[in-house]
C-alpha cells in the first residue's frame, strides 16, 4: 500500500516529467557486486593462511567476524535480505573450499567453487571472481606479475590463468557472465631507478594470462590500476595510465576503484570519456578517507556523483559496479547493508533528476537555472521514493534493517567461537 508521504513525492517528481515507477523497474534491473571480503576482514579460508600483505589493511576487532565459508555465506545471505533487489557476489581466489588441503593457488580449479556456486544457484546470485596476489609468500617482496624472477611471475601468471577458467565456469553455471579482475599490488617503497622494465615485465605477464581464449560469454576481463599502497608509496606497476592504455588495446575492462587516485581527482569525472572509447567498465567503489582506506560507502557527493554520470549517460548495463570496502571495527553485516544500499540509492537519487533537462539548459548556456535546480532537488523529498522502493521490494524501510542486523548480532555472530 503506498503511502500517503510516497504519493506527494512522487506528484513533485512527476512535475518535472520524472517517473518514479520507471525508474523502480530500471533500478531492480541494476546488480551491484557485492565483495565477500567484508565479512571476515579479506581473511580466506586457505589452510595455509598468511597475513594480510599486499599494501592494504583492515583495522577494527569487531566481534563476529565470519571463520568459515558457511559462516561467510549465512552472513551475507543476511545482508542480501536487507538490500532491495538481485544482486552478485564478488569473490577473491583466497575464498576456495578445499576440503582441508592446501592448494596452491596456481593450482586452484572450478571445484575447489562448487560450493559457492550451489549457494549461488540457490540464491540465484551472479558471481564475480578475483585472483589473490598478495597474502602469500611469493609476494612478500611486494611483486607478482612484474617479478624479476621468472618462476615467481610464472606462478602468478598460472594463478591468473586459473582464476580466468574459475570465473569462466561461474559464468557458465550461473548463465551470467563473470567479471574476472585482476589487481596487483607491485610497486616500491621508493623512488624507482627504471620505471620503464617492471611495467614492460607486467606487460608481458598480462598478455601470457590473456592469449588463453576464454569465451566472453562466460567471462570478461578486468584490469585494476592503483596509485600507492603501503610499502609501494613511490611507485606502482600497474598505474592508471598503464592499465588505461593495455585495456584499450587489449579489449579487456578497465576498473576504477574509486580508492585508486589523487584525492582531488575524482572517478566520476573518468566515465563520460571513458564510456566514449570503451564498450564497458568496471568499478570499485570505496571511500577513501585521506589514503585508499576502504571505508564503508556512504551517500556523500562524489557517490551520488558517480551515480549521475552512469545514470544520466544511459551507461547502466555499461558500467559494472562493484564494492570494495572492509571496515572491521563495525558490525559487518552493518557494513555490506550501508555500503550497498546508499549504492543503490545514489542510483535512484540520480535517476529522480531532470536529466534531461538539465543538459538542455547547459547546452544553451543556462548556468544559472542549471546551479538552481541541481541544489534546490537536493533536498526535494527523496526519502519517501526511497521508502516505498524498499517496501515494494520487501526489504525494511528506513532505519529498520538496524534492528534485524542487532538481532541477527546476538543470536548468531557473538554466539561465534
Ligand atoms: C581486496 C582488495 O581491495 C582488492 O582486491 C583490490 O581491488 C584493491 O582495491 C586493492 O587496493
Ligand atoms: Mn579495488
Amino acid at each position: 500500500m503506498s503511502s500517503n508521504q510516497f504519493e506527494l513525492a512522487k506528484k513533485e517528481y512527476e512535475q518535472w516529467g520524472i517517473n518514479v515507477e520507471a525508474a523502480f523497474a530500471q533500478l531492480k534491473n541494476i546488480p551491484i557486486s557485492v565483495h565477500c571480503w567484508q565479512g571476515d576482514d579479506v581473511a580466506g579460508f586457505e589452510v595455509n593462511k598468511s597475513e594480510l600483505s599486499g599494501g592494504i589493511d583492515v583495522t577494527g576487532n569487531y566481534p563476529g567476524k565470519a571463520t568459515s565459508p558457511e559462516e561467510l555465506r549465512q552472513d551475507l545471505e543476511k545482508a542480501l535480505s536487507l538490500i532491495p533487489g538481485k544482486h552478485r557476489i564478488n569473490l577473491h581466489a583466497i575464498y576456495a573450499e578445499t576440503d582441508g588441503e592446501a592448494v596452491e593457488r596456481d593450482q586452484l580449479e572450478p571445484k575447489h567453487f562448487e560450493k559457492w556456486v550451489e549457494w549461488a544457484k540457490k540464491h540465484n546470485l551472479g558471481l564475480d571472481f578475483n585472483p589473490t596476489l598478495f597474502s602469500h609468500e611469493k609476494a612478500a617482496d611486494g611483486l607478482t606479475l612484474s617479478h624479476p624472477d621468472p618462476n615467481i611471475r610464472q606462478y602468478w601468471i598460472d594463478h591468473c590463468i586459473a582464476s580466468r577458467k574459475i570465473g569462466e565456469y561461474f559464468g557458465r553455471e550461473l548463465g551470467t557472465p563473470c567479471l574476472t579482475n585482476i589487481w596487483i599490488p607491485d610497486g616500491y617503497k621508493d623512488t624507482p631507478s627504471d620505471r620503464l622494465t617492471p611495467r614492460k615485465r607486467l606487460k608481458e605477464s598480462l598478455d601470457q594470462i590473456f592469449s588463453v581464449t576464454i569465451d566472453e560469454t562466460y567471462n570478461l576481463d578486468a584490469v585494476e590500476s592503483k596509485l600507492f599502497g603501503i610499502g609501494s608509496e613511490s611507485f606502482v606497476v600497474g598505474s592508471h595510465e598503464f592499465y588505461l592504455s593495455y585495456a584499450l588495446k587489449n579489449n579487456k575492462l578497465c576498473l576504477l576503484d574509486t580508492g585508486h587516485y589523487h584525492p582531488t581527482e575524482m572517478v566520476s569525472n573518468k566515465l563520460s570519456a571513458m564510456l566514449l572509447f570503451n564498450e564497458k567498465l568496471a568499478l570499485h567503489v570505496s571511500r577513501p578517507v585521506r589514503w585508499d582506506s576502504d571505508h564503508v560507502v556512504t551517500l556523500d557527493d562524489e557517490l551520488k556523483e558517480i551515480a549521475l554520470e552512469i545514470v544520466r549517460n544511459g551507461a547502466t548495463e555499461k558500467v559494472m559496479i562493484g564494492l570494495d570496502f572492509f571496515d572491521g571495527s563495525i558490525n559487518r553485516v552493518a557494513a555490506w547493508t550501508i555500503g550497498t544500499r546508499n549504492m543503490i540509492k545514489a542510483l535512484l537519487f540520480a535517476m529522480l533528476m531532470p536529466n534531461d533537462h538539465l543538459r538542455e539548459l547547459q547546452e544553451s548556456g543556462n548556468y544559472t537555472r542549471r546551479l538552481a535546480l541541481l541544489e534546490e532537488f537536493k533536498t526535494y523529498p527523496f526519502g519517501a521514493i526511497w521508502n516505498e522502493y524498499c517496501e515494494q521490494m520487501n526489504v525494511p524501510v528506513k532505519e529498520q534493517w538496524l534492528n534485524d542486523v542487532e538481532q541477527y548480532e546476538k543470536e548468531v555472530l557473538l554466539n561465534r567461537k
